[in-house]
């Protein structure tokens, strides 16, 4: 059963606490909307979940394969759009067939020939939300995904996203704007920072 819940969760960053006692449990079909203010965290966390930061304190239990997009896109400049979801292709061990797909559901067909360097960012960024289908993982961890995405290209995503948790995948989304996740638990990161912790055991009292 695909599963991804952190207990406890702090993290520190050279010598700053960005947030401490932090917690979520999602089950398949479950997402999780990050929310919080420049620097509260939510990169970090989301670093902390792909394996890529140890947190300080607190533990990650993740049940199931896990693909993180972050802020970069890693496009090769020379590689067309084609040859760039055929390389994450082979590497992932996904199909031709899976490749198509992706092409159709970004809306990158007509770009397909097209170099990665001659990308503008929003394309750029649909051809790594690719990558993200082709990965064929049950756990989407996507820090800021719309970030350069047109009207038209977000509301695609929202669509991939709530179709790979009707699959029974799950969600950890962040984003500054507003972004359609249905019964989705929410996590403001300024709600963890450093202090805060007493702050809301107070409230819960
Ligand atoms: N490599 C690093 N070394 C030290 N501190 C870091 C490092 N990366 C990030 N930080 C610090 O960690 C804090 C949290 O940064 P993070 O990028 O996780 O925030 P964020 O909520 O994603 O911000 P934004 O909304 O601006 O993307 C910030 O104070 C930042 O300066």
């Amino acid at each position: 059963m695909t599963r991804l819940a952190a207990s406890h969760l702090t993290c520190l960053r050279g010598a700053r606490l960005v947030f401490e006692d932090l917690g979520f449990d999602l089950a398949g079909g479950g997402a999780l909307l990050l929310t919080g203010p420049n620097g509260s965290g939510k990169s970090s966390l989301m670093r902390v979940l792909a394996g890529l930061l140890e947190p300080f304190d607190g533990s990650v239990d993740l049940d199931g394969t896990a693909a993180y997009i972050g802020h970069h896109d890693p496009v090769k400049p020379t590689l067309t759009v084609r040859e760039s979801l055929d390389f994450w292709a082979a590497l992932y061990g996904a199909d031709a067939s899976d490749v198509d797909a992706a092409l159709d559901q970004l809306a990158l067909t007509d770009l397909a020939p097209i170099q990665g360097r001659l990308l503008s960012s929003g394309q750029r960024r649909r051809l790594t939300l690719g990558r993200l289908l082709v990965q064929g993982a049950e756990i989407w961890l996507m820090d800021e995904p719309t970030v350069g995405l047109d009207t038209a290209a977000v509301k695609r995503v929202e669509s991939l996203v709530a179709a790979h948790r009707a699959a029974g995948g799950i969600v950890v989304l962040s984003t500054h704007i507003e972004f359609a996740l249905p019964g989705a638990q929410t996590l403001d990161l300024g709600d963890f920072a450093p202090g805060r912790a007493v702050d809301r055991a107070g409230e819960a009292a």
